[in-house]
């Protein structure tokens, strides 16, 4: 992991934008670093209110130890230059090991995003003393990464809000596949949720979160950031009319397993070298590449 302690920021609840970065790869499947800069400065300059690494996105499950430690001191060191907050993704199946990753990545963290604990199917009990074990052991708030079409967990409403209660947590990034009763309760009862299902990131504004961390904003980050102003300046028309021309881009981009559409879409634009993505991801088909190149173009991106 990078060298020395980082300081977290005051007022840790993450608002606005957050780009979960793909990890570029060259054509010879190594870690690519000019290409990662030059994303992480192309979503900062058009408007991402932050960076998020070794996510889904991130393919960070897939990354060696120098990878990802390499991931982390690249974006940390952009962040500091742009002033904006770095989220990190850490935790497992298991409470011990996810807290040696929170330990480790947290040194140049800001948030650590830390996924609701998978394939073994704990009780909600559970998953609320896995949260607490962690958030004790860290100095870094924790952003609860709830996504139970992958995680195999389904945390009740109530669950939810009392993590949300937990002290170290921060907030939740909420990505349930719909708008379902919990998430509806969650939102009018809970403060700190970011919007993780992109199709859905529109409806959760206007329902109150505070912002989102979405894949598609990799290739259309200004369009994201400009829904969420308008949401947040109550300017509701625009902010239906972005979101009805983002979705189709985000149902083109997400047409085959993330993020390989999108990186390849962003090869194609010039953004990163290479469209590569660690096995067992497969590259996309050009179909679904070039619809995704059209609807980027009807943004006018
Ligand atoms: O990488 C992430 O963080 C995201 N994960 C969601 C997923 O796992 O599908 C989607 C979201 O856009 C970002």
């Amino acid at each position: 992991m990078p060298r020395g302690i980082h300081v977290p920021k005051e007022g840790s609840m993450p608002r606005g934008i957050h780009v979960p970065l793909v990890t570029p790869f060259g054509s010879d499947g190594a870690l690519d670093v000019p290409s990662l800069e030059r994303l992480a400065h192309h979503v900062l300059n058009e408007g991402a209110a932050g960076l998020v690494v070794l996510a889904t996105t991130g393919e960070g499950a897939l990354l060696t130890a120098d990878e990802r430690s390499t991931v982390i001191g690249t974006c940390r060191r952009i962040s500091d230059a742009y002033g904006t907050p770095l989220t990190v993704g850490a935790g497992t199946i298991g409470t011990d090991e996810s807290i040696r990753q929170a330990v480790d990545r947290g040194v140049a963290a800001d948030l650590l995003l830390t996924v609701v604990p998978y394939y073994v199917r704990p009780t909600d009990e559970g998953v609320l003393d896995h949260f607490a074990a962690i958030g004790a052991a860290v100095g870094v708030p924790l952003l609860v990464y709830n996504i139970p079409y992958r995680t195999g967990k389904t945390l009740r409403a109530e669950t939810l809000l009392k993590l949300l209660a937990t002290e170290h947590v921060a907030g939740i990034k909420h990505c349930a596949g719909a708008i379902d009763a919990d998430t509806l309760t969650l939102l009018a009862e809970g403060q700190g949720v970011l919007g993780g299902d992109d199709a859905y990131l529109y409806p959760l504004l206007q329902l109150g979160a505070a912002g989102g961390i979405t894949a598609s904003a990799n290739v259309a980050p200004a369009a994201f950031a400009a829904m969420a102003d308008a949401v947040r300046d109550g300017d509701a028309a625009r902010a239906l009319d972005l979101h009805n021309t983002l979705l189709s881009l985000v149902n083109a981009l997400f047409a085959e397993p993330s993020p390989s559409v999108i990186k390849a879409v962003l090869a194609e634009r010039g953004l990163i070298a290479d469209a590569a993505v660690r096995s067992p991801l497969r590259p996309p088909s050009a179909a679904s590449v070039t619809a995704a190149l059209d609807r980027l173009r009807t943004l006018g991106a």
